[in-house]
């Protein structure tokens, strides 16, 4: 007999797959504390929870006989991923089942704002009849930005068009074809923050995503938009956000999720005339709320018993001997995917990976799977991807993966290469193990190169001329960043030529703007590996 223990309010229809289970007990026990779950967590095989349960690394360590934590639900940044990793506790999640919902939430976010229904309804009950205040806008004509064209910002751009609006979608993995398949209109986040009327966001809170819009953007943004986060805290800066309603730049804002949630008490959102809130309740709705639960218990029931499942966020599932060939390359090919995405502008088509020398023998099908997930993690948020779903979420979006193998090397024993091709460009990163001395980048496009894969790097694209490498690093110092290593690659003199610095902390956007200024010198980007 399976033990479950339910920790969040989840619909006992939803979970009915379980309940009626022979081989399942299943346990309701709703608000505990961290405390009370490690005292009863170790009897149980498998936990199911929303997201107001945190499930922490002691928790687990507590759960000795935990083999699942199903999420009713699609974020999992209430469960610590690593810790589950580490001791092989599959994390399953439910990324379908409330997408309509949360596109419906936040049409309806849309509209009360557009219309002041919260201001209106407030007023109303109060005993006053004010109808000049409460002058809205039609969403009819207007442009709506869509940033992130996932599951429910498609659903939202659909039925932006039926509200007759002019949808601008920007999504990294957004291509010309399916923009024109979705109607909406390929856009750049510029072209959203200068057009649209509408502002909606449904990405995950990624390093990337943190507060794409914020001070500089709201600098830039069309008078008078309005702006909707039904999709994670964070993503708009809120602090900017106040500032620009306050200045008349911004009409107003209706978020359904926060920073910190929930809000402090003096949170501003919670007191300003122009902003309307609700208690993160996008994916608060009965079918929704059923939806996920019969997904997770369907999923978390395949695991308990030892059958196929899919939706796993966590788990590699690499059998033992080829583990032993890969399991060394696994990181490398995880974070070359990443810096060929960090590199790589343009919607991403396809990712081709290259294997030379031994591994041309080895099935790699595990290792490619790092690989692409190296390159999704840094679109889709890295708790959102892994080594099991990764390969479905590029079929999903689109992107094609290709595998080739040769024998010959270029003087290593092995080689990686990852080349990526977006709609704008190919970009090419690889990499080796070097006995002895570990991972190594080998060859960034076409410069070969010596780098280790770790920490903060900056890859500065130049012509190569006299007094270019001291200008970058007077220009690194005067802005506080330590240079910890560097290397130069050419392939002829005097002509095109790159530079890859380690350096001890992230630089800002606007040290990477100094350095494009820099004569001679055409690109400059971040790239961080962990
Ligand atoms: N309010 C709620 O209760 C609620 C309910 C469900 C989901 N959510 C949240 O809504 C968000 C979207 O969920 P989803 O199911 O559509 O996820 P999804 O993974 O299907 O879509 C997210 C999309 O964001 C894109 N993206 C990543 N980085 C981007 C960037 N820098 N700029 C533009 N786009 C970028 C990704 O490519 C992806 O297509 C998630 O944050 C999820 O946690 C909130
Ligand atoms: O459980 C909830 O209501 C939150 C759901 C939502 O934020 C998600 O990521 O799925």
């Amino acid at each position: 007999m399976f033990k479950v223990l339910v920790s969040d309010p989840i619909s006992d229809l939803g979970i009915s797959l379980l309940i009626e289970a022979s081989d399942i007990a299943v346990d309701k026990k709703t608000g505990l504390t961290e405390d009370e779950l490690v005292g009863i967590i170790g009897e149980y095989d498998a936990l199911l929870v929303r997201s107001q349960t945190k499930v922490t690394e002691r928790i687990m360590s507590a759960g000795k006989q935990l083999k699942v934590i199903g999420r009713a639900g699609v974020g999992v940044d209430n469960i610590d991923l690593d810790a589950a990793t580490k001791r092989g506790i599959i994390v399953i999640n439910a990324p379908d089942g409330n997408t309509i919902t949360t596109c419906e939430h936040t049409f309806a976010m849309m509209m009360a704002l557009a219309r002041h229904i919260p201001q209106a309804y407030l007023k109303t009950v109060g005993g006053v009849w004010d109808r000049k205040s409460f002058v809205g806008v039609e969403l009819r004509n207007k442009v709506l930005g869509v940033l992130g064209m996932g599951r429910i910002g498609s659903e939202v751009a659909a039925r932006a068009k039926a509200f007759g609006m002019d949808v601008y979608g920007y999504d990294p993995f957004l291509t010309e074809e399916r923009a024109e398949k979705l109607g909406v209109k390929l856009a750049s986040v510029e072209d959203i923050i200068r057009d649209a009327d509408f502002i909606t966001v449904h990405t995950p809170l990624t390093p990337e995503t943190r507060h794409m819009i914020g001070k500089e953007q709201f600098a830039k943004i069309k008078k008078g938009v309005r702006i909707v986060n039904c999709a994670r805290g964070g993503i708009i800066d809120e602090k900017a956000l106040v500032e620009a309603i306050d200045a008349g730049i911004v009409a107003g804002a209706a978020f359904d999720v926060f920073e910190e949630e929930p809000p402090a008490p003096d949170h501003p959102f919670l007191s300003h005339p122009k902003i309307i809130v609700t208690p993160h309740l996008g994916a608060s709705t009965v079918e929704a709320q059923e939806n996920v639960a019969i997904d997770v218990s369907e999923q978390l029931l395949h695991i308990l018993r030892d059958e196929p499942f899919k939706n796993a966020v966590n788990m590699p599932p690499v059998p033992a001997d080829v583990l032993s060939k890969l399991e060394p390359y696994f990181s490398l090919g995880k974070k070359l995917g990443s810096f060929a995405a960090q590199i790589a502008e343009g919607p991403v088509k396809e990712i081709v990976i290259n294997y030379a020398g031994e591994l041309a023998d080895v099935d790699t099908q595990p290792l490619n799977r790092y690989v692409v997930q190296g390159v999704l993690a840094c679109h889709l948020g890295s708790d959102q991807v892994n080594v099991v779903n990764a390969m479905h979420l590029a079929k999903s979006r689109g992107v094609n993966i290709v595998v080739s193998k040769t024998q010959a090397t270029k003087g290593f024993t092995n080689q990686v290469s990852v080349t990526l091709r977006t709609t704008k460009e190919e970009r090419l990163v690889a990499g080796t193990l070097l006995n002895g001395f570990g991972a190594r980048i080998t060859q960034v496009d076409k410069f070969p190169v010596d780098v280790e894969p770790q920490g903060h790097l900056l890859l500065v694209s130049h012509h190569d001329k006299p007094g270019i490498i001291g200008r970058v690093g007077t220009l690194l110092g005067t802005n506080d960043v330590n240079i910890a290593t560097m290397q130069v690659g050419r392939t002829i003199v005097g002509g095109a030529a790159i530079m890859v610095l380690g350096v001890d902390k992230g630089v800002t956007k606007d040290v990477l703007a100094q350095l494009t200024a820099l004569p001679d010198l055409n690109n400059a980007k971040e790239i961080q590996l962990y």
